[in-house]
């Protein structure tokens, strides 16, 4: 039998990828990724039984929180959404579901999470995860996003959180390692997003969301990311410089940060919005290999 287009009749299967699409699920993969390095390298050398078992708990619980954040954020923003080509198709953005069901479904899964955090994991960490929720369901987006062209970088400090819940996972609090980490993902946010801003101004305009090439133009937003790209690559090396990685993680923070400043530079020189939407990806790529070399060079053998 066809299946009815209408947002109240739509099928099971189509409604479940409708609320798992709110929990962005390929940024919170990446977050979720950030929390499991900050777990490992938490602890010396391969973890112990029960170690595992925080490991796993302390993954679903991080991860069904920033899903709930997510899902609240699409759940603010349905009319800038259903704006903007990027998110238009977004189930919040067409009415497909109601207030009622997205905020049940944040709701659910940040007090599943919370709850897994709390019993299975440590309470600092639940805290902490929720306070991330805070940050960026409600600082980043309720007041900060419609509010001012530093919307990301401030707000990014909660998407930055990851490998310090990860830490305190393991170790019951937040040594300066794990803060080192976050300062990292913390300066990577403004080249990864204002990367994507520049060839989507249009959109955030029409939106009427004060994002940076908005408000100030392509030339200064480009002259950021350089400037971001270069600070970035010098707080890459602290992980080695204090004696928390060895020469393979170095050599690929080195690599790589080199690589995202020749992006940053050829973008400020040559732009184009198809080297800009390049920028972007290879933010994503750069952050993934950074933190999988912190993995790797936590196992070699000294
Ligand atoms: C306030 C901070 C951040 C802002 C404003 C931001 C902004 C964005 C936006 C607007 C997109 C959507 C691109 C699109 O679908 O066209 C995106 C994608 C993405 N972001 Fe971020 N981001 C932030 C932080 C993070 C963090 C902390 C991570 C991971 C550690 C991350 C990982 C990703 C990934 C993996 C994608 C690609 C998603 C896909 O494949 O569709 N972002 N980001
Ligand atoms: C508990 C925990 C670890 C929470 C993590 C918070 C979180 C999901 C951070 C990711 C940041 C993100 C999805 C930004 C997208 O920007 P946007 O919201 O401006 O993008 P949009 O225009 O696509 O909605």
């Amino acid at each position: 039998m066809a299946s009815t287009s209408t947002a109240t009749h739509a099928p099971m299967s189509s409604r479940w990828q409708q609320f798992y699409q709110l929990t962005k699920p390929r940024v919170v993969q990446l977050i979720v990724f950030c929390a499991v390095i900050g777990m490992a390298l938490a602890i010396p050398g391969l973890p112990s039984g029960a170690q595992w078992g925080v490991i796993v708990a302390a993954t679903a619980g991080i991860w069904l929180v920033a899903g709930a954040a997510a899902a609240f954020n699409c759940l603010v923003e349905e009319k800038i959404d259903a704006k903007m080509k990027r998110t238009a198709w977004r189930a919040t953005a067409k009415g497909q579901l109601s207030h009622a069901q997205t905020l049940s479904f944040s709701v659910a899964l940040c007090a599943v999470g919370s709850a897994i955090l709390w019993f299975y994991v440590n309470p600092l960490t639940m805290w902490l995860t929720f306070a991330t929720f805070v940050g960026y369901a409600v600082i980043y987006t309720v007041i900060l996003k419609p509010l001012t062209p530093q919307n990301i970088v401030i707000g990014g400090a909660s998407g930055a959180m990851p490998p310090v819940l990860g830490w305190a996972a393991l170790r019951g609090e937040v040594g300066p390692e794990a803060m080192l980490l976050c300062l990292i993902i913390f300066l990577w946010t403004p080249p990864h997003f204002w990367a994507l801003a520049l060839y989507r101004t249009e959109d955030y305009r029409k939106a009427g969301l004060p994002m940076l090439p908005v408000t100030h133009g392509a030339d200064y937003t480009k002259l950021q990311i350089v400037l971001y790209t270069w600070i970035l690559l010098a707080a890459t090396l602290l992980p080695f410089l204090t004696g928390m990685s060895g020469w393979f993680y170095l050599i690929a923070a080195v690599v790589l940060g080199l690589a995202f400043c020749a992006h940053a530079i050829k973008l400020w020189r040559h732009y184009s919005d198809e080297f800009a939407r390049k920028t972007f990806w290879f933010s994503i790529w750069y952050l993934s290999l950074l933190f999988a070399a912190l993995l790797i060079d936590h196992y070699l053998p000294a």
